[in-house]
């Protein structure tokens, strides 16, 4: 992640509400990271992801059919560069825009073929701390033709597909951007995070 790679980052941010930077980390890393989430799903550590929060909280399959697990400092090297690029970034935001970011949560995912992530935007109703939104992809030849965008649905816009390709990073404002994960024909991995206020 250069400087001119961020400041573009910021400024697409603040323009328009998302950015796009595709190869955010090197391969080799990226591919590290892929075979970590495939071996924790093999050995049953990701776990169906539920919608909503507190006593609201439910596995909705008909809403989101993803497959996930947090994760934590000291778990890996590779998960630990990761972390700590993004810590990187969170100040960066912070510099740029004074958005008070004072924290970054994020998990693996993994969606199985077929299934998909209804429109929906990642703010609570009840928490406005998550402010900025981040999707690293981990998924090697992606095509088009495997489907599995994610669709961001702009204001007065067309909506606006971005494929889940190895590498790539989308930002997004949390509060504002309506999105959507459409089904793919195999197998979609990604890193998803929040960038938190207090
Ligand atoms: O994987 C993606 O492209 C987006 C995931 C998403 O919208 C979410 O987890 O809230
Ligand atoms: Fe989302």
């Amino acid at each position: 992640m250069t400087d001119a790679a961020v400041a573009t980052l910021t400024d697409d941010l603040v323009a328009r509400g998302w950015s796009y930077t595709p190869d955010f980390l090197p391969a080799d890393l990226i591919a590290a990271l892929s075979a970590e989430c495939y071996a924790r799903a093999e050995r049953g550590a990701l776990a169906p992801a539920a919608v909503g929060r507190g006593a609201g909280q439910a596995v909705r399959e008909n809403i989101r059919g993803d497959q996930i697990q947090w994760l934590e400092g000291g778990q890996s090297p590779f998960t630990d560069v990761y972390l700590k690029t993004m810590g990187k970034l969170r100040h960066a935001l912070n510099q740029a825009l004074y958005l008070g970011l004072e924290e970054f949560e994020t998990h693996f995912a993994l969606y199985p073929p077929g299934t998909f992530y209804q429109q929906h935007v990642d703010r609570f109703n009840d928490d406005d701390r998550r402010v900025v939104s981040s999707v690293l992809y981990l998924n090697q030849d992606w095509l088009p033709q495997h489907g599995g965008a994610l669709r961001l649905h702009l204001k007065g816009q067309p909506p606006q597909d971005v494929y889940p390709l190895a590498g790539s990073l989308v930002i997004f404002l949390s509060s504002d951007m309506l999105h959507e994960v459409l089904p793919a024909t195999r197998p979609r991995l990604s890193l998803t995070g929040w960038f938190k206020r207090r």
